[in-house]
């Protein structure tokens, strides 16, 4: 079976610039490479909820346990293609995975709550729906201003014609999501983990130094 190796982050710090980095470097050394990105937008029951949810076109609340449901049901709904996914590569890029819905729906809720939502997220998908554990998570650290930046330059979604999702337009939830990234990865939750400085100088670095970093710790 192929390696999962996740990229982790805030929204707009250039996961999937540099998920497709990492596949292409890796095809072009001769391995197998594939890229999975989550949420499936448009293409699970669960993903298409998550596009209106970050819309904001449901007319329901979304506590933030059910929302860590609706992510984890959107992976366990494409639990059979990510199997096949390592089955045929050496390795499959994840552009965000199970430690997004830790860090994002914990961060909702912070303090004690947050950590144990966290810790059923943990269980929930690892435990219950026997979803693979990366062989390594990388978690890019770009400054939120960068980020901001990057998020307006940005292609048009398919979920939304808005500059900044729900999500994205809430700059509290931005910070307590990057503090509990620190947390996972300080406690190598979900697997072992590394950091990437993504900018230099209060610029992103090129997206090939990004990618021969993370290179490095594979
Ligand atoms: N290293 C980089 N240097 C310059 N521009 C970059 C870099 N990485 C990403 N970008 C640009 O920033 C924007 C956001 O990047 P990307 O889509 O990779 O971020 P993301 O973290 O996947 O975002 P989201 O969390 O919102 O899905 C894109 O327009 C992309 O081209
Ligand atoms: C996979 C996943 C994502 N989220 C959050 C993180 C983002 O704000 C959005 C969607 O991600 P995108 O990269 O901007 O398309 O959803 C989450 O809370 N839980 C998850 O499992």
């Amino acid at each position: 079976m192929g390696d999962l190796i996740a990229i982790e982050g805030a929204d707009g710090v250039g996961k999937n610039t540099a998920a497709r980095g990492l596949c292409a470097a890796l095809q072009a050394s001769g391995r197998s490479a594939t890229v999975l990105g989550f949420p499936r937008y448009g293409e699970t029951v669960a993903g298409v909820t998550i596009g209106r949810m970050l819309a904001g076109e449901l007319d329901v609340p979304v506590s933030p346990k059910a929302a860590a449901v609706l992510y984890a049901l959107d992976r366990l709904e494409w639990r059979d293609e990510l199997l096949q996914a390592q089955a045929d590569h050496d390795v499959v890029v994840l552009d965000r995975y199970v430690a997004s819905n830790m860090a994002y729906q914990g961060a909702k809720l912070g303090g004690e709550a947050g950590r144990a939502l966290m810790d059923w997220i943990l269980a929930l998908e690892i435990g219950q729906f026997a979803l693979p554990r990366p062989r390594l998570s990388l978690y890019l650290d770009t400054p939120w201003d960068l980020a901001r930046e990057l998020i307006l330059q940005k292609a048009q979604r398919s979920y939304t014609t808005r500059s900044f999702d729900e999500y994205e337009a809430d700059i509290a939830l931005q910070q307590r999501v990057r503090g509990n990234y620190e947390t996972i990865v300080a406690a190598d939750l979900l697997g072992p983990w590394r950091v990437v400085r993504a900018s230099e100088g209060g610029a992103m670095r090129p997206p090939e130094a990004i990618v021969g970093e993370i290179l490095s710790h594979i």
